[in-house]
């Protein structure tokens, strides 16, 4: 089994807040990303995919396809938006990282040729701060 990787990069703003909660609560845990003022963060996401190379091409998959696809269901989706507001599959979630690492795996799965399986959707949010996600 060989695994594939392919990175995108978007743009998005966002805030972390529990509107079940006070302010003082939502201060407390989230701090700063509790500010009414929405902040962005300049994303870096790894697709990773997993299949035997092919053996006429010696592709586990044309990864220029894959890119593309990312890009039609997950960038297109996300890029200079508000992740808060404007993203219909994050709509009455908590806009975090581990949230939304879940949330592109399931827009994506569906997207996935046969033959090659989705295995790990890592989530840059900082060039500090990352997830990865593996389905389970
Ligand atoms: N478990 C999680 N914790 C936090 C998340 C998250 O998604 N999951 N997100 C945040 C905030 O979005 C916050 O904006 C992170 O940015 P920042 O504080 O700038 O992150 P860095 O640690 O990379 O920056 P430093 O300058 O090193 O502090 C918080 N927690």
């Amino acid at each position: 089994m060989v695994y594939l990787t392919r990175k995108e990069h978007f743009n998005a703003a966002h805030r972390l807040y529990n509107p079940n909660w006070d302010e003082e609560r939502n201060q407390a845990v989230f701090g700063k990303c509790a500010n009414p003022n929405w902040h962005g963060h300049n994303y870096d996401l790894y697709v990773t995919v997993k299949a035997r190379p092919h053996t006429e091409t010696g592709f586990v998959f044309d990864v220029k396809r894959l890119s593309t696809i990312i890009r039609e269901h997950i960038i297109e989706k996300l890029d200079h938006k508000n992740l808060n507001e404007d993203v219909d599959f994050m709509k009455g979630k908590m806009c975090s990282t581990e949230n939304l690492a879940i949330e592109i795996w399931k827009q994506l799965e569906p997207h996935i040729p046969a033959g090659v399986q989705l295995h790990c959707i890592k989530l840059y949010e900082t060039p500090r701060i990352y997830v990865e996600y593996f389905g389970e």
